[in-house]
């Protein structure tokens, strides 16, 4: 599988590790930033992450900020992303399973290496179970499609 990663200044000191973590797995990760503990953004990663995905089929992405939640929020913005903030190895299993998860966000002032890395290995194991769940996730993404839900 072909990843992207990015993060913001709250996320960058475990992006390398994070990165490691799915390399040993066996996959292709690219690192689209930053590249210094400047402040960042969240949006302004989740974006560049998030465009990458959609313009190539099959792929995933990997946000990190300080609590994971502004990555996830951001993300799911862009239509066809699914984007599971993961904070255990159960919501990382059933964001797979259940959700057909095409983004994980991970909360680096949230969990310590360990978990990250029990974390890494549930998401990567699981696979989407489809059945039941395939017509929730079309509706997830008919969703996207209606634009401004406000009506
Ligand atoms: O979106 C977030 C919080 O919901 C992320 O954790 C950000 O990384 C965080 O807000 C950054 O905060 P900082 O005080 O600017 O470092």
């Amino acid at each position: 599988m072909k990843y992207y990663i990015a993060a913001d200044h709250a996320g960058i000191d475990i992006k390398s590790y994070v990165k490691e973590l799915f390399e040993e797995r066996g996959h292709q990760v690219e690192d689209l930033g930053p590249y210094s503990k400047d402040r960042v953004d969240y949006p302004d990663y989740a974006s560049k992450v998030c465009k990458k995905v959609l313009e190539n089929e099959g792929t995933m992405g990997i946000l990190i900020c300080g609590s994971g939640l502004g990555m996830s929020m951001a993300a799911n913005k862009f239509d066809g992303i699914r984007a599971a903030l993961c904070h255990n190895e159960y919501s990382a299993r059933m964001a797979r399973k259940h959700n057909d998860a095409n983004v994980i966000c991970l909360g680096e002032r949230v969990s310590g290496h360990g978990m990250i890395e029990a974390i890494v290995k549930a998401w990567d194991k699981a696979e989407f179970e489809g059945g039941r769940h395939a017509g929730r996730v079309e509706k997830i993404n008919a969703l996207g499609k209606m634009g401004n839900c406000r009506g």
